[in-house]
């Protein structure tokens, strides 16, 4: 017998007035896997999660939660789910431990011992006796994870858990992710990095305005994506370019800002490189443009105005491996 999924959106879709947010997505979640639902501001990530959550209802579509619908168990699907939509929210003026309690309470108490456990799962056992005020913003993303481990789900669902982040507490986050997964736990999340799906999901949703731009697997994404770029200067671009008729592998043209764009497999650009060390000319800057994934991320979300925003870059260029 196969195993029940985690989650399973079939064909759902929700407009708000003419604007189609989520348009006819379907996702398949399977239990103990790491999911990531991709895609640039605006692309309906949280307006998805909401619909998961009950907290808004589809125009048409089913989800299914551990095989229940919204429509047959009502409130009962969100048993063994947890998660938050946008940033947890907390009393600043109480402890993290005093808020844990008092969201446990709520709940009906937690287990001996486990406000223990969570608080060590999420790295907060030194500091949950101070006032929540006091914590930096990735403190309180963890205390809400924490918040949500209260309820020892089966399923936990992270809108944009590392959004706002400084890189500390994006590493933290993410290292936290990987330790919930390498514990069993199914974790659905949204995100707009690249980099962050890439480094903890096993199978990833990319949307675009409301649609599916890619859906499959890591593993897929890499195969899709463009060869790395980079952007270099010589101290003689003219013998640098015409060095590049012996390496056909590697595209090298005049890029951006008098540098040379140089495209093409890592090691065949290494050797270009090191070739041009050879010939006696000198690397002035050697800038990796975005990453292949970054690039791919862009071209399938249209997304112009981060990708600009994220690299200084204005052309995506080589071939698709
Ligand atoms: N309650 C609402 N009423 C009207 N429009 C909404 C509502 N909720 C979302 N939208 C619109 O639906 C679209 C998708 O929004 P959504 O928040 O789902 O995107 P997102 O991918 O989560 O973006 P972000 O990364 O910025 O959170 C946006 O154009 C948004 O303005």
């Amino acid at each position: 017998m196969t195993e029940e999924l985690a989650v399973e959106a079939v064909g759902v879709s929700k407009a708000f007035g003419s604007l189609r947010a989520v348009d006819n997505i379907s996702v398949q979640v399977a239990q103990g896997e790491v999911y990531g639902v991709l895609g640039p501001n605006g692309a309906g990530k949280t307006t998805f999660l909401r619909m998961l959550f009950g907290l808004i209802k589809p125009d048409s579509g089913t989800v299914r939660v551990f095989g229940r619908t919204w429509e047959d168990a009502g409130v009962a699907v969100l048993d063994g789910v947890a998660g938050f939509i946008e940033s947890p929210k907390f009393y600043p003026y109480l402890t993290g431990r005093q808020n844990l309690e008092g969201l446990a309470l709520l709940d009906g108490g937690a287990r001996p011992g486990l406000m223990t456990e969570v608080l060590d799962i999420v790295d907060l056992a030194d500091r949950a006796d101070q006032k929540v005020g006091g914590y930096s913003y990735g403190m309180r993303q963890r205390l809400g994870v924490a918040a949500s481990l209260l309820r020892e789900p089966r399923l936990l669902v992270l809108d944009e858990p590392a959004n706002g982040l400084d890189p500390a507490g994006i590493r933290d986050m993410r290292a936290l992710v990987k330790r919930l997964a390498a514990s069993g736990l199914t974790v659905l999340l949204s995100s707009h990095h690249m980099d962050e799906v890439e480094e903890i999901c096993d199978n990833v949703t990319i949307m675009r305005k409301g649609t599916v731009a890619f859906h499959g697997t890591i593993a897929d994404l890499r195969a899709m994506a463009p060869l790395p770029g980079h952007l270099v200067s010589t101290t003689d671009d003219d013998r640098a370019l015409a060095l590049a008729a012996t390496h056909p592998v590697v595209s090298v043209r005049r890029g951006p800002d008098d540098a040379l764009a140089v495209t093409g497999p890592q090691h065949d650009v290494s050797n270009y490189l090191a070739a041009l060390l050879r010939a006696e000319i000198d690397l002035l800057a050697y800038t990796p443009t975005e990453t292949p994934l970054e690039a791919l991320f862009f071209m399938l979300t249209d997304d112009t105005a981060h990708r600009a925003a994220a690299t200084g870059s204005t052309s995506l260029e080589g071939a698709v491996r």
